[in-house]
């Protein structure tokens, strides 16, 4: 173990996504300890400006289930918070457990949230393709939502009502005129820390956006991620469910918030 890497490959339920990586020094999730986060007055405030027409279908890739964008213009982008320029949306998934009890890829003074939106953009302005930014230490910025169990969410069950026609991996429908921000709380305050990706490739290329105030979800929409399945059609069923990486050693970083 010593200070060699070492690649662990946790199968669980079809989540692999190595344990840690050789020479990881921002990788993610973490957790957010609230008391130890430090407020920076110099932290703007995150200004968000998608085009409902950019959206472009939903697909089951195995992993979870995503909703795509066209990022071949500056129609959908993020700027502000800490980041340096605008960054494009390129997609947005979630993250769920099999139970209530767990599903958050970050937790929150170790609590878990039973999900967790993820919003992808990438760095337009200084790469020349996604591909590209994925590699590069400032590349991409990624809006974390936890989902908390309470009232039913409108514009998610847009989303909900879609799930049963991509159920099995590798199908996808088209899907249009959807506004992420509706899942995004008006609420500003935020954390962000230094990160990376939590699938392969990993790389730590990520700004991390988490929102402090969580969204509202019932049950039924929960359990409607639970219908959907890690295996394609003909293959014997998984259900997609606990497809989050395991916490993250915080090493030598400061969450920084933008609220006291
Ligand atoms: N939690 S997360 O935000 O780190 C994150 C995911 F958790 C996740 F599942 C995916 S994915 O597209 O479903 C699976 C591909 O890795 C992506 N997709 C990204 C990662 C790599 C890649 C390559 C092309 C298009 C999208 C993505 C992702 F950024
Ligand atoms: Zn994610």
């Amino acid at each position: 173990w010593g200070g060699g890497s070492c690649w662990v490959t946790l199968r669980v339920s079809g989540w692999k996504s190595p344990l840690t990586i050789p020479g990881g020094t921002r990788q993610s999730p973490i957790n957010i300890q609230w008391r130890d986060s430090v407020y920076d007055p110099f932290l703007k405030p995150l200004k968000i400006s998608y085009d409902p027409t950019t959206c472009l279908h939903i697909w089951n890739n195995g992993y979870s289930f995503l909703v795509e964008f066209d990022d071949s213009t500056d129609k959908s982008i993020i700027v502000g918070g800490p980041l340096e320029n605008q960054y494009r949306l390129k997609q947005f998934h979630f993250h769920w457990g099999a139970i209530n009890d767990w599903g958050s890829e970050h937790t929150v003074d170790s609590k878990f949230y039973p999900a967790e939106l993820h919003l992808v953009h990438w760095n337009a302005v200084d790469y020349p393709s996604f591909e590209d930014a994925v590699m590069e230490g400032n590349g991409l910025a990624v809006i974390g939502v936890f989902l908390k169990l309470g009232a039913r969410h409108e514009g998610l069950q847009t989303l909900v009502d879609a799930l049963p026609a991509v159920r099995h991996k590798d199908t996808v429908i088209e899907f249009d005129e959807f506004d992420p921000s509706c899942l995004i709380p008006s609420c500003p305050d935020y954390w962000t820390y230094a990160g990376s990706l939590t699938t392969p490739p990993l790389t730590e290329s990520v700004t991390w956006i988490i929102k402090k105030k969580p969204i509202e979800v019932d049950e039924d929409q929960l359990e409607a991620f639970r219908t959907l399945l890690f295996t394609s059609d003909g293959e014997e069923e998984r259900r997609m469910v606990d497809n989050f990486r395991p916490l993250q050693p915080l090493m030598n970083r400061t969450v920084r918030s933008s609220f006291q």
